[in-house]
């Protein structure tokens, strides 16, 4: 391999290096809370003030002072006057003095003069009879406590989650619905994040036919430009399919101008080999350098080896052209377009889980040179992992039946059954 020969071919690593090298993290943004989820903060968040911002009750039962239940039981209850009712919301409380309770539900504020809670089970609850099961018994003048409890039982302190001016959540976490719960909790209505990148997909194909319509002989239905859309979402990204475009690069290159304005990376399928009507190639190869510039390359790797990665329009918005065989299309977003779109939301850009896995079938044979990445399944209880489908890259089937991706190296040209390879779990 000699650097600066430009056919040389590339190995999947200098490749997604390249890539990665090239990719820096959106720009921050406010967004609503739900609108953040999935996105890493690019803040430091404190808390304005403290969680709980009162004393209040654990418990629905009654607010006492302890004095007054001191060696109470069952046998011989301490009887309270009640002298009011404090729901969860209300501002103001009735003061608890000697003798006296209050009614009390879960979350209400603790009301002046009371020390604890006693939960309406160790009570009669106002009815006079034995141990209650609810707070029924609204508006009677006393109640029976049957137990006695610590200064503090049953309440949850001021601040006993969260002080004034903690830093509850730094910059670079990942917001998820428990990240999400605690900012609505502290009062944050929006948060400074990177957001989820806008990802234009498009395909390449004058054979292409949308699915739900009949197919002309020779024509088939795009598939790749629904199978991308859904990888990008899957990634993280918002992402926007565009029909496919004819193998004509005047009409590719006019229909990427006018999706650029809503791109943060674009994702083209197709068109990218050796043929006569390789459109994306034709299009993007030696623009104009006021344009970008998109460089195409063979890698060291199969299914996916004509591969087109550069940066185009006037923001420089990264363009991953991948090969039209749909398996070729799919392992080349999992290799390269998933780590880049995660890179853009400030992500670790690799986040598949890879395990060393018995393939008891073998692979009969490997091209020479060249990662084979295989279809599969993994069983984790026996740490198998089984093809699925041949490698041919046509075999979207197999591809659909597979969750894995079985790895076999460049210098293999196959593989003895019962031995081990990587394989790379799928969602
Ligand atoms: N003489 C050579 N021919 C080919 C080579 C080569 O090195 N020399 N490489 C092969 C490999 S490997 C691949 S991968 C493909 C890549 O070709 P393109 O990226 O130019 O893709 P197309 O020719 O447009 O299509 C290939 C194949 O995929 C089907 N396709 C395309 N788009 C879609 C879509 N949106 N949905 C479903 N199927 C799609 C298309 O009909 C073709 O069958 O080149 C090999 N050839
Ligand atoms: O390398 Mo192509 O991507 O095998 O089918």
């Amino acid at each position: 391999m000699k650097p600066g020969r430009a056919d040389r071919v590339w190995s999947v690593d200098e490749h997604l290096a390249d890539i990665l090298g090239k990719i820096r993290p959106l720009e921050p943004i406010a967004l609503q809370l739900l609108d953040a989820q999935g996105c890493v903060l690019t803040e430091d968040v404190t808390a304005p003030a403290a969680l709980p911002p009162f004393d209040n009750s654990s418990m629905d039962g009654y607010a006492v002072r302890i004095a007054d239940v001191e060696g109470a039981s069952e046998e011989f209850p301490a009887v309270l006057a009640v002298v009011g009712d404090v729901a969860a919301g209300s501002g103001e409380l009735p003061a608890v003095g000697p003798g006296e309770a209050a009614r009390i539900m879960t979350g209400a504020p603790l009301p002046p003069g009371a020390e604890a809670v006693v939960p309406v089970e160790w009570t009669d609850g106002g009815l006079g009879g034995g141990p209650a099961t609810t707070m029924a018994g609204s508006g009677t003048a006393e109640v029976r406590v049957h137990r006695s409890v610590d200064a503090r039982a049953h309440v949850r302190a001021r601040g006993s989650d969260v002080t004034a001016g903690e830093l509850v959540l730094p910059a670079g976490t990942l917001l998820g619905p428990a990240q999400i719960g605690l900012l609505a909790a502290i009062g944050r209505g929006t948060v400074s994040v990177r957001p989820r990148p806008r990802v234009v997909v498009v395909s390449t194909g004058s054979e292409l036919v949308p699915p739900g319509e009949s197919l002309a002989h020779g024509q088939i239905h795009d598939s790749n430009s629904f199978m991308l859309t859904a990888c990008a979402r899957a990634a993280g990204a918002l992402a926007y399919r565009v029909g496919a475009v004819d193998d004509d690069p005047a009409t590719l290159r006019a229909a990427l101008e006018d999706q650029l304005v809503r791109a943060d990376a674009v994702v083209t399928s197709g068109g990218v080999s050796v043929g006569a009507y390789d459109v994306v190639k034709e299009a993007l190869s030696g623009l104009p350098a006021e344009e970008g510039r998109v460089d195409f390359r063979r890698l060291a790797m199969q299914p996916g080896k004509p591969q087109g990665f550069g940066r185009i329009g006037p923001d420089r918005t990264p363009l991953f052209a991948l090969p039209g065989n749909p398996v070729s299309s799919y392992v080349s977003f999992e290799l390269f377009v998933r780590p880049a779109l995660r890179a853009l939301m400030g992500l670790e850009p690799a986040d598949r889980t890879t395990v060393r896995a018995v393939c008891p079938e073998g692979v009969a044979s490997s091209p020479k040179g060249r990662r084979q990445y295989l279809r599969g399944r993994h069983d984790p209880a026996t740490g198998e992992v089984t093809l699925v489908g041949g490698s041919g890259s046509h075999l979207v089937k197999a591809l659909a039946g597979a969750d894995a991706l079985i790895v076999v190296p460049e210098d293999a040209t196959s593989v003895a059954p019962g031995a081990e390879l990587d394989a790379i779990l799928l969602d």
